[in-house]
């Protein structure tokens, strides 16, 4: 399969960008890609089948794909949502779906996912630059990445994104919503400080998210009343 065209938006101002990245240690940056790029990555994600729902039990790690959760009994869903609120009332928990991008560039290349060649794609030539200009970090080597969907019920409690040895410069979120509502909820949150104040992102869409880690933040629950799934392909800027 041909590579589908990524592209950047040409009118972007990386200068700007750089200094208010420096200053707030976050940013978002509207119409990141070309208009093009973004409505065929919403498209493939409406359209796929393969999403697996993850959730922590602890520190295990849950994956659940769409067959395996089908054959569940109503009982048996009822009783692992139970356990995921309970848990989230105190400790770090997630549920989400996901579908994960490899990591390698040599299993990008040979992958037919166009998330793996949106993935090769960010981590080389002009997208990597522009992400090094912007947040400072030269040591920006390559862009890990998974895509993400939120239902009514998924979640994220708060977390600094600090793994000792992943090399994390940045975070990025970018987000593919073309019809969002804040009551919706899927919010992304910068925890407040002393100050109690807190910061709240919509999950807009072609917009990309960037964070220096480490830092708190939480996905709010995506409450029953959206009409879409949240969707985003996030991961980090990683040095080797
Ligand atoms: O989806 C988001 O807005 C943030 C996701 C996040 O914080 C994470 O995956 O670590
Ligand atoms: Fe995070």
């Amino acid at each position: 399969m041909s590579s589908p065209p990524f592209a950047l938006n040409p009118a972007l101002d990386a200068t700007a960008l750089a200094a208010r990245f420096a200053r707030d240690g976050r940013l978002q940056i509207v119409d990141i890609l070309a208009p093009e790029s973004a409505t065929m990555l919403h498209a493939m994600l409406r359209e796929r089948t393969d999403w697996r729902q993850v959730l922590n039990s602890g520190g295990r790690v849950m994956e659940l794909d769409r067959a395996t959760r089908a054959a569940m009994s109503e009982e048996q869903r009822a009783a692992l949502d139970t356990a995921v609120y309970a848990a989230a009332r105190a400790g770090f928990q997630y549920r989400y779906e996901t579908i994960r991008v490899p990591d390698d560039e040599a299993a990008r290349r040979t992958s037919d996912d166009p998330l793996a060649a949106f993935a090769s794609w960010l981590s080389s030539g002009k997208p990597r630059a522009f992400l090094r200009m912007v947040t400072g970090a030269d040591g920006i080597d390559f862009a890990d990445a998974q895509a993400t969907a939120y239902a009514p019920g998924d979640f994220l409690t708060g977390h600094d994104d600090a793994v000792a040895g992943r090399h994390r410069h940045a975070a990025y979120v970018l987000s593919l919503n073309p019809m969002w509502r804040t009551e919706w909820g899927g919010l992304l949150l910068f925890h407040a400080g002393d100050d109690g104040w807190a910061q709240a992102v919509e999950p807009r869409f072609n917009t990309l998210n960037l964070f220096r880690v480490p830092q708190m933040h939480s996905v709010s629950e995506v409450t029953r009343a959206a009409a879409y799934r949240r969707y985003s392909i996030t991961g980090w800027l990683r040095g080797q």
